[in-house]
């Protein structure tokens, strides 16, 4: 029998990945993929619309308010989603028996400590991003007995959604100079590895459950990034790049943080 998978924010990045890499599959994997405007995580009734029309074995969340700038002006919008939203789904979740695979972020970590982080580690976000998915992390914990918590950083997709790679591409078509961060350093984590990870861990059977780590293995700071971005793309010596300590920002970032994949 295919195993029925529901994926939440279907039309973020990563969810436009894990579409365009299994929508179509041989694995025995029915994937069912939500907008926001399909399914609202913050309305319970949106929510029971699905999972009462279906049986699912599976949740995928890629649901979540990602922009850590207005984040920090409006908290309130991060925590209706990344919170009480997620409170929402890990209720359902469990009403229904469906195991909830849900994604959470690097920046549940404040950047001081120099070696990778554990699962272990004491989260302590800085900014109110980090607050409001550490505060969905908890509500899953308290409510399900069996998740997974996958804890990612620096996410992009070259091909969808906003992020750093496309932001950078961007910049690099309109400005002759742009202006770069060393001030943090940390794992950019191509969504593609990421959809694979995820749906590796639903077709093993005897996977862990709780928080897992996962990012690509490269560390660099946002600098860094930004040049090996403008030399794939062969744009590298049309523009300049300019390294700074302090890129003017509303939200505190962590300065180093690594995820430790083998815990
Ligand atoms: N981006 C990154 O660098 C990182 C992301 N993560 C986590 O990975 C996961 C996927 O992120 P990513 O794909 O980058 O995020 P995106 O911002 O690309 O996608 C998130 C999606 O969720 C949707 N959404 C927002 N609010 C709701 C809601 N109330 N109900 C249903 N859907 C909603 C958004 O819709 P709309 O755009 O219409 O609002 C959007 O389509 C998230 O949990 C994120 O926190 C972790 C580490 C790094
Ligand atoms: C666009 C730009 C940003 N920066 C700086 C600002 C900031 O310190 C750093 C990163 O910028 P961004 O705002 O694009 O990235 P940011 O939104 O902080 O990315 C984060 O998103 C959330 C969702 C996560 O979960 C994190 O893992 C992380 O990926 O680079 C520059 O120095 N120059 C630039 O031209």
């Amino acid at each position: 029998m295919k195993k029925n998978i529901l994926v939440t924010g279907a039309n973020g990045q990563l969810g436009q990945t894990i579409k365009e890499l299994y929508a179509v599959n041989k694995l025995g994997l029915n994937f069912v993929f939500v907008s926001k405007k399909e399914l609202d995580i913050t309305n319970t009734k949106s929510i029971d619309t699905f999972f009462d029309k279906y049986k699912f074995e599976y949740c995928i969340n890629c649901a979540a308010y990602t922009n850590v700038e207005q984040a920090e002006k409006k908290p309130e919008l991060a925590f209706m989603v990344n919170a009480e939203g997620i409170k929402n789904l890990a209720h359902k979740c469990k009403e229904t028996n469906t195991l909830l695979i849900h994604i959470s972020t690097d920046y549940v970590f404040d950047g001081e400590k120099k070696n990778p982080y554990t699962i272990n580690d004491e989260p302590n976000p800085i900014n109110e991003y980090g607050k409001s998915k550490l505060e969905g992390e908890k509500h899953i914990q308290n409510i399900l007995g069996r998740y997974l918590i996958i804890r990612t950083s620096w996410l992009y997709s070259k091909k969808y959604g906003n992020n750093f790679y496309k932001t950078i591409l961007k910049k690099a078509k309109t400005e002759k100079e742009l202006t770069i961060t060393t001030a943090q350093i940390g794992c950019p984590t191509d969504t593609v590895n990421l959809s694979k990870f995820i749906i590796e861990l639903i077709q093993e059977n005897k996977h862990k459950f709780g928080v897992l780590h996962f990012c690509d293995e490269k560390v660099m700071t946002w600098y860094d990034f930004a040049e090996q971005i403008l030399i794939d793309n062969n744009l590298y010596h049309k523009t300049k790049l300019v390294k700074v300590k302090n890129y003017c920002t509303f939200a505190k970032r962590p300065k180093h943080v690594v995820l430790n994949t083998n815990t």
